[in-house]
């Protein structure tokens, strides 16, 4: 049976990463927002590019705590924040709709979302993906550590240097892969079902830009900085 400890420096890591995960981390307000009112398409699409371009600004403050990445390449941080942006808006979102709420409002917030604007096609595959993150149970460590690693993925699109990014997540990884060992003793193949949930993640940042150009209503606008992140306009 391996013995699995978390050294000094490994904890240090996993401080930073999580204390930089919470001082970044968007209000849940825009779950509160869903649950008190039904809004038009027209003001679910106004919030939801609101939530995002925040959620970019966040991701940047974020990622710059992340050990090394102001060492790496200057295009390949913006190649690395450009590709994982909306892969961590999706992740964001889905830990918002994972987390613990009161009877009836997660129901009540699914509900909300599928009626906000969305065409019907997208809806399967985002509520598989968020009802498969919250299966997992995540605490906040394992989240934040998530998020880390998904920026820091070298086959983004323009990465030059694929080493380097390599050489900052493969110290992320262990740590979760020990994490998850210890947080999940029973269940051995955690951490493989955990990376698992990075490649479902993908698949909808393939359906993003058509979820956003077929919101339901005339005249998508977006804000320059979602045109620069999202395939759109
Ligand atoms: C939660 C967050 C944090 C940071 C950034 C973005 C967001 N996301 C949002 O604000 C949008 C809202 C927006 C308003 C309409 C309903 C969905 N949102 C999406 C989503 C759906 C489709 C696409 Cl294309 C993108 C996102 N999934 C959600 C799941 C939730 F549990 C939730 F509370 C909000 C959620």
């Amino acid at each position: 049976k391996e013995k699995v400890e978390i050294t000094k420096a490994q904890r240090a890591l996993m401080k930073v990463i999580v204390d930089a995960y919470n001082r970044h981390k968007i209000p849940q307000d825009v779950a509160k927002k869903l649950l008190q009112d039904q809004y038009s398409a027209e003001e679910n699409f106004l919030l939801l590019t609101e939530m995002a371009t925040s959620q970019v600004q966040v991701l940047v403050e974020f990622t710059k705590n992340i050990p090394g990445f102001l060492s790496l390449n200057h295009e390949d941080q913006i190649a690395l924040l450009k590709g994982s942006a909306v892969e961590a808006m999706f992740l964001r979102s889905a830990q918002v709709f994972s987390q613990k709420m009161p009877n009836g409002h997660t129901e009540v917030l699914e509900e909300r979302i599928r009626k906000s604007g969305i065409s019907e096609e997208f809806m399967t595959p985002m509520f598989n993906f968020y009802k498969s993150i919250g299966e997992l149970h995540m605490i906040e460590e394992e989240q934040a550590l998530l998020t880390a690693i998904t920026i820091l993925t070298p086959d983004r699109p323009f990465v030059k240097d694929q080493q380097a990014v390599e050489r900052l997540q493969e110290p992320m990884l262990e740590v979760l892969r020990k994490l998850c060992v210890l947080q999940h003793p029973q269940e051995p193949q955690y951490f493989a079902r955990l990376l698992g949930r990075l490649t479902e993640l993908r698949t909808l940042n393939h359906y993003h830009a058509e979820m956003l150009t077929s919101w339901r209503m005339n005249d998508h606008k977006f804000t320059p900085l979602l045109c620069e992140i999202w395939d759109v306009q």
